[in-house]
């Protein structure tokens, strides 16, 4: 089989990802050499390739579907929203331009020749293309200037099939509606519509499906179940509330309560899957201090904007119930933006462009914001555990030379130490001072020996009677969940169909439906 495809859907968050997923798992499993593709993702949670580029992690994750590696062709185009309405513009895996949502736009032949060039090679190297748009295809007043959706597939002759999800109702309005504010050229590539996240019987939704068909022509051509526990590797914020189930219940007597922060512009939250695969650990998201009160850890995580998040967090009060807990002797855990906070001092004429600015002095570390960002795929040790992580960050931290010991803490603060280093012992990253430890490095918690030795420390810390399950793999649980997107598609989509599109493209004389654009 040879071609591409691209899956819009109605609003974000409706599954194209998880159908793009479990379209490459699907067709990587029959044998096909299968690519996914976003041209352009709007996103806080990234990973970084083995080339050093950074993508979205939602393409990562369609790529692990596919069983290849991650390249930056897969999402030439990714925008991290920052504060003040700018975003970053990374294009090909690096940062090149910080924009607003106006100015963006001069940008955008610069960026869709680009797109277009990703795309050909990856068609160029891989038998099918599996393209996810963004948002809906339909934003009729930014048509003109999209790249991602109908502008794509239009420029590079792609069948559409559109994904709706029922759970939030108003599903055929929006299938509809999708295609019919869509222009007559634009429509004639749009060849099908898929159903996505139905609970019930599909008896049920029949009358509505042959409705859809006879009013636009096109088939339905798949009812997806809803499928439960779907957070893993996800792109956008809105997930945080999705539903991350009940964990497997705890082996020893008690769970374990995390509390990750939830920053305003919170980053690589995907760090924290790590944790809720593991049986007995609750993870929940917070914003105030009250929420801290039975947390056994708490997670400050990343951000796009350290400081401006600190800030906001000393508005809420958090930054003393932090400091308090860790007076205490109770875990705390910094990931990148939430490691920088954690130090004694921010100097950032980058990034908010705010100078110095006192962080909460719990780690005596100094942070200091370059124009370069660093991107890269570290791996070390902790406590003799292999770790591999990855890092994206402008802001490099320094430990303070010469004062072993955290700030604020008089004679009794504990010693600091480096969190991550080298075979012989030398300090590669992070650092930790008794229950308070920081860290740059994305990902560090999917490493399955290095998060039980942590969470068993946790444990201790927080007095629970907790244990960590032996044989819990993350990158099992990553592979399982893949398999059951592979399942949910194999089994509830008319596969025939879409593999006709994909080999044929949008067939001739799909009908216009009024009123268009
Ligand atoms: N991934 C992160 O948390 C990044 C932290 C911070 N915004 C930086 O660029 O350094």
């Amino acid at each position: 089989m040879n071609g591409a495809l691209l899956v819009a859907g109605t609003t974000s968050d409706a599954g194209k990802s998880v159908l793009v997923a479990g379209l490459c798992r699907r067709l990587a499993r029959e044998g096909v050499k299968v690519a996914p593709f976003k041209a352009q993702n709007m996103s806080l949670n990234s990973m970084v390739t083995a080339d050093g580029a950074e993508i979205g992690r939602a393409q990562a994750m369609q790529a692990a579907a596919a069983g290849i590696a991650p390249e930056a062709a897969m999402n030439p185009v990714l925008l991290k929203p920052g504060g003040a309405m700018s975003s970053q513009v990374v294009l090909l895996g690096r940062p090149v331009a910080e924009v607003s949502a106006l100015n963006y736009h001069d940008l955008k032949p610069r960026l869709f020749a680009a797109v277009l060039d990703s795309l050909a090679d990856l068609r160029a190297r891989y038998d099918v293309v599996v393209c996810e748009g963004a948002g809906s295809p339909t934003e009729i007043n930014l048509r003109d200037r999209d790249i991602t959706n109908m502008g794509l597939a239009r420029a590079a002759n792609l069948p559409v099939l559109v994904v709706g999800d029922i759970d939030r109702g108003g599903v055929f309005a929006h299938l509809f509606g999708t295609l019919a504010l869509l222009s007559a050229e634009d429509q004639a590539l749009m060849c099908g519509f898929v159903v996505n996240k139905f609970r019930g019987d599909v008896r049920l939704l029949q009358p509505g499906l042959d409705r859809i068909r006879e009013l636009t022509g096109r088939p339905v051509l798949g009812v997806l179940p809803y499928l439960r526990g779907l957070w893993l590797d996800v792109e956008d914020s809105l997930a945080l509330d999705a539903d991350r189930g009940t964990p497997e219940p705890p082996l020893g007597d008690d769970i374990l309560r995390v509390a990750v922060v939830r920053l305003p512009h919170i980053s690589n939250f995907t760090d924290i899957d790590a944790l809720s695969v593991e049986p007995g650990v609750v993870v929940r998201f917070v914003a105030t201090p009250g929420e801290l009160a039975d947390a056994d850890l708490v997670v400050v995580p990343g951000t796009r904007a350290t400081v401006a998040d600190l800030a906001w967090l000393r508005e809420r009060g958090l930054d003393a119930a932090i400091a308090r807990r860790a007076a205490a002797g109770l875990p705390v855990l910094g990931i990148c933006g939430g490691y920088q906070m954690l130090g004694r001092e921010i100097e950032d004429r980058y990034e908010s462009r705010a100078g110095v600015v006192a962080g909460l002095g719990l780690l005596p570390v100094r942070v200091r914001f370059a124009a370069e960002k660093t991107l890269a795929r570290p791996s070390g040790f902790a406590d003799g555990e292999p770790v591999a992580a990855y890092e994206i960050h402008h802001g490099v931290v320094a430990v303070d030379a010469g004062t072993g010991t955290a700030a604020g803490g008089g004679a009794s603060a504990p010693e600091s130490e480096p969190l991550f280093t080298n075979a012989e012992g030398a300090p590669l990253d992070g650092c930790r001072a008794g229950s308070v430890w920081g860290t740059l490095w994305h990902g560090a918690l999917e490493n399955d020996g290095f998060r039980r030795a942590y969470l068993t420390q946790v444990a201790q810390w927080a007095g629970r009677r907790f244990v960590t399950s032996p044989d819990t793999s993350f990158e099992a649980a990553r592979q399982a969940r893949l398999d059951a997107l592979g399942d949910l598609v194999a089994d509830h989509l008319d596969n025939a169909a879409v593999d006709r599109l994909i080999k044929r493209g949008a067939p001739a004389g799909m009908p216009f439906i009024p009123p268009g654009v």
